[in-house]
């Protein structure tokens, strides 16, 4: 198909989005454009490793995934919300299939920063088994876990996972859905959302601490799949009834990633 998308699905946001986000996915499909749903699961990873009595650790919004961590993630990832995602597009009428980066060695890692554990690093994107997938009428639903040369299986930001397949796919547009309406900044007391921002704005932003924790990787994986040839990345809010569409009619709404020196006066 001409027409493809990433769908990045926050764990911010899953439990609240409402059944009409899963019918648009599944009208913009029958629509003819090839849709890939690469999911987080950052919230309920964590739910589960306090149960277990272990407290979550981040480093830049980046989990530190020790052996019993990475164990929690898969458990988490593959079983719960891979499964959730799939189930509500297909309640929505749509027909998905669940994988993870580990299957067809989807996401092929090398171990990422010592400090980070069983954290990968992005080698490369095998995209066979999601095109054969979409080939076949099913949305791809990808975990974002990896896998190395070795077979060891590692954990991945789900929002770098994004970026790379869109980068990988030759995809137009990536979408990251969140449980906020963008990139904000408080201006004159307000909280306010940051319409477009590039790499020298994104820099100082987090430099001062206004863009921090999990927006990091966001904003970190738009560049990335901007520098791989993806055409426009968008933050948005997935609460926000028929969003999916509004991004796909070119509306403005939320943060637009654009590339170096392409941000439009605000
Ligand atoms: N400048 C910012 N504007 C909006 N949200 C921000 C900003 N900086 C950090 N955040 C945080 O990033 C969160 C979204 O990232 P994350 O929790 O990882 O969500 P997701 O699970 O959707 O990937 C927001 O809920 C907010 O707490
Ligand atoms: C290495 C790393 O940080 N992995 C993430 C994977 C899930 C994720 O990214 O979920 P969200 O999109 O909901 O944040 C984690 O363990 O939380």
């Amino acid at each position: 198909m001409e027409n493809q998308v990433v769908i990045k699905c926050g764990g911010s946001t899953l439990e609240g989005l409402p059944a009409s986000f899963y019918t648009d996915i599944k009208e913009l499909q029958d629509e003819g454009t090839a849709v890939t749903i690469v999911h987080g699961g950052g919230p309920a990873i964590s739910a589960t490793l306090k149960q277990m009595g272990i407290e979550p650790q981040f480093v830049d919004g980046l989990r530190v995934t020790d052996a019993a961590t990475l164990q929690v993630a898969q458990m988490v990832l593959i079983g719960q919300t891979n499964k959730q995602i799939v189930s509500r597009i297909q309640a929505a009428g749509g027909r998905a299939a669940g994988i993870s980066g580990i299957d067809g060695a989807t996401i092929q890692v090398v171990q990422g920063p010592a400090h980070l554990g069983f954290v990968g690093d992005i080698h490369c994107v095998h995209g066979e088994l999601i095109a054969a997938l979409g080939d076949a009428g099913f949305i791809p639903v990808i975990a974002p876990l990896g896998i190395d040369g070795d077979g060891q299986i590692y954990n991945i930001n789900a929002d770098t996972a994004a970026g790379a397949v869109a980068g990988a796919a030759g995809t137009k547009r990536l979408i990251m859905v969140t449980d906020v309406p963008g990139v904000m900044q408080e201006k004159d007391g307000v909280r306010q959302v940051l319409p477009e921002l590039d790499k020298e704005k994104i820099a100082e932003l987090i430099a001062d601490g206004i863009i921090y924790g999990g927006m990091i990787p966001k904003v970190r994986a738009a560049l990335d799949a901007l520098g791989n040839n993806v055409e426009e990345v968008w933050i948005i809010n997935g609460y926000e009834p028929g969003i999916l569409k509004k991004v796909a009619a070119g509306e403005a709404v939320g943060t637009k990633i654009v590339k170096e020196g392409k941000v439009n006066a605000q």
